[in-house]
Parts: C-alpha cells; sequence; structure tokens
C-alpha cells in the first residue's frame, strides 16, 4: 500500500467521521471514491450491522439512536405487562419495585402511580422478552460479542415531578453498580415507550465521557431528597457540553457504561416510560470492589439483601448479580 493511503488511513484510525470516504481525482481526471474500513476501532466489532458513521460516532461519542427499532405492538405489549404488576395481578419473583421517594411514606395506591421503576423483571415473560427481541440483539451483538448474557433489567415510569425535583436522576455511570469487566464489553439497551422529551425528563448525556475512567460517585446533596441508590458522580466538569436524547416511541439508545448521563425532571403530568437492559458479554468476569470507589455501592446492596431476605455475609455483591444474570444468546461462559 501507498504512504499516502498508509497515512490516510492513520487518519481514519483517529476517529475523524468527515474522513471517512475520500474523494480523489485519478490522472485521466476521473474522481474515485475510497472508503476505509478502520481497522483499530476500540468499541466496535466489525459487523454488517452498523455503518461506518454509525461506528465512528459510537467510538466518540459513547452512544448510538437507533430509531424505531422497537415495534409499537411489542411496546403497547411491555405496556400491559407494567400495568399488570401495578395492579398486582402478577408477581414476578426476585421483582423489585419502587416508588418516589417523595411519595414512598404515603398512603399505598395500587396502580402505576405509585411505581418509579420496576428492577429485575427477569421472571415476567413478556417483559423479559424485550431482552430477547433479535431486533435488539443483533446491535448488542456489535457492542459486546456473540456470548450475551441480560444482567439487569429496569422498566422506568418516571413520575410528574412531585415538586420537589426527586424525579430526576443525578448524573452517574451505570459502571458503578457493576461488578464485572472488561468494561468495553458492556452495553445498555434504553428504549422509550412513548415520546421522550426534554419535557417529561429524556436522557441526558455527555458525550465522550465513556473515554474516561469510573468516578467517585455518591448522593448528590439535593434539598428536596434523593431516591435510594440514586448516586450520582460527586465531581463532574458543568462546563461539558451535553445532549439532550428526544425519543420517538420505539427509539433505542445503545450506550457505553462509562457514558456520564442522567435524567431530568418530569414536568408533565404523564409518566414517561422507558424499558432497559444492561447486557454485559459471557466472557465478562467478576472483580472484587473492596477498596475502590465501587465499595459504598456494595454496602448498600449488602444492606437492602440483608433487610429484604434476611442474609447476611452468606451473599457476595457479585452473587446478587450472578442470579440475576440471564443468558440471551450463546453460551453461559464465566458470568
Ligand atoms: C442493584 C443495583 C442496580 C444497578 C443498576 C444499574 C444502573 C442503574 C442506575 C440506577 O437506576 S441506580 C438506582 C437503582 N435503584 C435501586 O436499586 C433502588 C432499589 N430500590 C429498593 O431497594 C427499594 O425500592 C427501597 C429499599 C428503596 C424501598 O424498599 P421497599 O419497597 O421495601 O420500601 P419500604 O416501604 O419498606 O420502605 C423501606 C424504607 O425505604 C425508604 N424508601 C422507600 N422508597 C424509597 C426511595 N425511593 N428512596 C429512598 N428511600 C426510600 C422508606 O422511607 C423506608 O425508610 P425507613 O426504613 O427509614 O422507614
Ligand atoms: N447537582 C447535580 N448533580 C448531579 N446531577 C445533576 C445535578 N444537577 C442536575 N443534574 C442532572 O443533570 C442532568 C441534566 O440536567 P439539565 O438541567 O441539563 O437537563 P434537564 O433538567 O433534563 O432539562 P432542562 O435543561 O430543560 O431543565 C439531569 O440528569 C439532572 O438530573
Ligand atoms: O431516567 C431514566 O430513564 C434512566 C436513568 C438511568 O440512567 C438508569 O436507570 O440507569
Ligand atoms: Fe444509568
Ligand atoms: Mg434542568
Amino acid at each position: 500500500m501507498s504512504r499516502a493511503a498508509d497515512r490516510l488511513k492513520a487518519v481514519l484510525n483517529h476517529l475523524d467521521p468527515s474522513l471517512a470516504c475520500v474523494r480523489a481525482s485519478n490522472t485521466s481526471g476521473q474522481t474515485i471514491t475510497h472508503t476505509y474500513q478502520p481497522h483499530n476501532l476500540r468499541y466496535t466489532n466489525d459487523n454488517d450491522l452498523l455503518s461506518l458513521d454509525q461506528r465512528l460516532f459510537y467510538e466518540k461519542n459513547g452512544f448510538v439512536v437507533i430509531k424505531n427499532l422497537v415495534s409499537k405492538e411489542d411496546i403497547d405489549r411491555f405496556r400491559g405487562a407494567f400495568e399488570r404488576i401495578c395492579r398486582r395481578e402478577v408477581s414476578p419473583p426476585g421483582l423489585l419495585v419502587m416508588r418516589d421517594v417523595a411519595i414512598a411514606n404515603s398512603e399505598f395506591v395500587p396502580d402505576q402511580k405509585a411505581v418509579t421503576k420496576i428492577q429485575d423483571y427477569q421472571e415476567d415473560p413478556e417483559l423479559f422478552r424485550y431482552c430477547t427481541l433479535p431486533e435488539v440483539l443483533q446491535y448488542v451483538e456489535c457492542f459486546v460479542g456473540e456470548d450475551i448474557m441480560a444482567m439487569h433489567t429496569m422498566l422506568i415510569n418516571k413520575p410528574p415531578d412531585a415538586g420537589k425535583k426527586t424525579s430526576r436522576h443525578p448524573l452517574h455511570q451505570d459502571l458503578h453498580y457493576f461488578p464485572f469487566r472488561p468494561v468495553d464489553k458492556i452495553v445498555c439497551a434504553w428504549t422509550a415507550m412513548e415520546r421522550i422529551t426534554r419535557q417529561n425528563g429524556c436522557l441526558v448525556v455527555l458525550p465522550g465521557t465513556h473515554t474516561g475512567t469510573l468516578k467517585e460517585h455518591d448522593y448528590p446533596e439535593w434539598e428536596g431528597g434523593v431516591n435510594k441508590m440514586y448516586h450520582g458522580v460527586r465531581d463532574f466538569d458543568p462546563e461539558l457540553p451535553r445532549a439532550h436524547l428526544e425519543m420517538e416511541k420505539g427509539d433505542t439508545v445503545f450506550f457505553h457504561p462509562l457514558l456520564i448521563h442522567g435524567s431530568g425532571m418530569n414536568q408533565t403530568t404523564g409518566f414517561r416510560k422507558a424499558i432497559s437492559c444492561h447486557y454485559a458479554s459471557a466472557h465478562c468476569f467478576y472483580i472484587d470492589v473492596k477498596d475502590t470507589t465501587q465499595e459504598n455501592i456494595e454496602e448498600e446492596v449488602r444492606q437492602i439483601a440483608e433487610r429484604k431476605y434476611g442474609v447476611t455475609d452468606a451473599i457476595r455483591f457479585q452473587d446478587t448479580w450472578a442470579l440475576r444474570g440471564r443468558l440471551v444468546k450463546g453460551e453461559r461462559v464465566s458470568l
């Protein structure tokens, strides 16, 4: 290959999407177009699904939005399953139902108005179908490879803010919660279950922060209170540019676990719904978080497990993950 072509590839490998396609004139004056496939992309695997632009966008920004990925019919079914849980018609084992801190101690209301989010829906066949949708998994594979575990499942029902801004989710990195690595073999899929805007509290991301390290997290000092385990990055640079991800029903964002993100207040009267799953390569391995910034979340999980299930030190942080994780493609290797 010529030196010029080598140089060109070197430039492309530095991820400037504007250079992905290069036009040049040959000696007869005809225009020729070269498209180079960079070889050292770090965050995405070679695949036939993501365009080069989409790959370069993820490499640079740490997220990519795929429009209209999940069908309206499927989303309506997930909504139905969520409502059945709220009405207490079904109660899947292991499911965690969380109410907003602003209403946690108010009277019990048996409908979705009391529920801010449900976690660990892996034993609800209808909701878990989301994690196995081929249209979602084909993208997940581009990031984590073909042996895929669904590690953490959530349906978020962001309530109209009760006036104390508790409907916000502080800026955080999801890796803070995860005692497994390598970090680049984890990805979140998050699907809008309706139109999501700045008004009802869309996701807010700090593009490019996935290239940094895991930061120290703690409860933010918010006057109106903070929901349990809603830790935020302790010192984030308020000058960093933010992207507000406004999405339509069915649009899905895939994002890296180091990407700093959160969500704003819901200033509407509706409940803003999204369904998500964190996937990891089945080749990931557990780590001990002792003496790391993740010790504080490990301790909180331990306390909740103790209170909820009466277990003491018998269960390790990593066991809480191994029990909830489900294989969705390929072979279960080490998680
Ligand atoms: C496992 C880690 C997850 C990894 C996620 C990956 C990235 C995701 C980023 C996130 O979403 S982080 C936020 C994740 N949040 C959680 O995992 C919260 C899990 N929720 C719970 O464990 C329970 O819902 C909770 C302990 C908060 C309440 O349990 P119960 O439904 O049994 O509540 P109960 O009514 O018995 O109240 C028990 C205590 O909790 C308090 N409480 C209830 N809801 C609360 C709330 N929302 N915020 C704060 N405190 C709350 C309540 O006031 C009461 O306090 P006291 O003991 O002092 O009286
Ligand atoms: N002190 C803070 N610590 C941690 N996270 C914060 C803090 N203040 C705000 N956030 C979070 O920052 C994110 C972005 O907030 P921002 O105000 O840009 O967006 P918004 O509230 O969604 O929209 P709008 O700009 O229309 O109010 C939200 O996720 C919010 O929860
Ligand atoms: O507000 C949301 O829907 C998502 C919040 C979030 O980042 C999370 O649950 O990990
Ligand atoms: Fe998150
Ligand atoms: Mg705001």
